[in-house]
């Protein structure tokens, strides 16, 4: 006999999260619970505004169809919006028994903006220091010099960046300049730093500081491969799709000597969770990007340890759909 719930939520965000070009108010999703004897899954879907392809209205209906199907006893396909594919596999994962159990919960502290705030964060981070820094915010020569500064500072942290291909080559070239070459090694990657792949790689090869590609590996002509001055790939797999994909392009990214990382779609502590599972499982030795809980003003279902956020139950969420 097999059970279906699917619910909606509305989390409120913290004042101030800007996608692109819009304030994010709310982060809205579905979350499907399947249950089958003793058995339950619970996934998230949640399309990602200015990001995802597909809205929530889209995949509501996309997921009622898979649901229904399923509820009737078929193996539903893999759904061909990406945030559907990842909530059904996910719930699929967990009522089979094949996503396991045992999180990776270390994340690299998301960073923005202030220096001073930066460093207090930073200087916390226990054990290997990997921190994460939106760049390409202000001024490109800014973002050199509080990058120099951080990597003189601390002397054992690595950094993460992220330009969201926002520069041209030169405003790039301006960036680098200020980063002393002895300390560029300590950059484990700059994430897509310029507008079109070619002057990103061109980037890497003249710098000699590693980039990694976010945006690239969603789009359609996209390879996984080993080229000179790329580090690594990111994977957001609610805009990526189901488990089974995300894990056809870690595979792929680890033959080619590629690092995988595993990261937020800013999704709600449910899907968090799920993602620390995903990259305890899969890439095991790399720290995932899912530093964005504090974004938001609740927690949903299940808890991220420690963290202080209230939580909602699932009884404070409306039933779309009942089998
Ligand atoms: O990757 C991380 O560490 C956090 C997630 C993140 O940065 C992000 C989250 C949602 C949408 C876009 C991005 C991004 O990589 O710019
Ligand atoms: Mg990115």
């Amino acid at each position: 006999m097999r059970q279906v719930t699917l619910y909606r939520y509305s989390l409120p965000m913290d004042a101030g999260v800007i996608l692109r070009n819009q304030r994010l108010k709310t982060r809205d999703g579905l979350i499907v619970c399947l249950r089958e004897g003793e058995q339950e899954g619970w996934g998230e879907i949640a399309p990602l505004p200015e990001f995802s392809h597909e809205t929530l209205e889209q995949a509501q209906e996309a997921v009622l169809a898979d649901l229904q199907q399923w509820a009737a006893g078929q193996q539903p396909n893999e759904n061909a919006l990406p945030s559907v594919a990842f909530g059904m596999s996910c719930a699929l994962a967990e009522l089979s028994g094949s996503l396991p159990t045992d999180a990776n919960y270390r994340k690299a502290p998301l960073c923005s903006g202030d220096p001073d705030e930066l460093f207090a964060v930073l200087q916390a981070i226990p054990g290997e220091k990997v921190a994460k820094v939106k760049v390409g915010l202000y001024e490109a020569v800014r973002d050199g010099m509080v990058v120099n500064v951080l990597l003189e500072a601390l002397p054992d942290l690595k950094l993460r960046l992220d330009a969201n291909r926002s520069w041209t080559r030169a405003k790039a070239d301006g960036f680098a300049k200020y980063v002393n070459p002895e300390w560029r090694n300590r950059i484990a990657f700059l994430e897509e730093p310029c507008k079109t792949r070619d002057e990103s790689r061109d980037f890497a090869r003249q710098t000699g500081i590693a980039i990694a590609w976010d945006e690239s590996v969603r789009e359609p002509d996209f390879r996984v491969e080993a080229e000179e001055g790329v580090a690594a790939i990111v994977i957001k797999p609610t805009l990526t799709g189901s488990l089974q994909r995300c894990q056809q392009l870690i595979s792929q990214a680890h033959q080619v000597g590629l690092d995988a990382v595993i990261s937020s779609s800013i999704e709600s502590s449910l899907g968090l969770t799920q993602l620390a599972r995903v990259a305890a499982w899969l890439t095991p030795n790399t720290v995932p990007g899912l530093d964005t809980l504090d974004l938001m003003q609740a927690q949903l279902i299940r808890p991220w340890p420690e963290n202080t956020l209230p939580l909602q139950t699932v009884s404070s969420l409306d039933v779309v759909w009942r089998s």
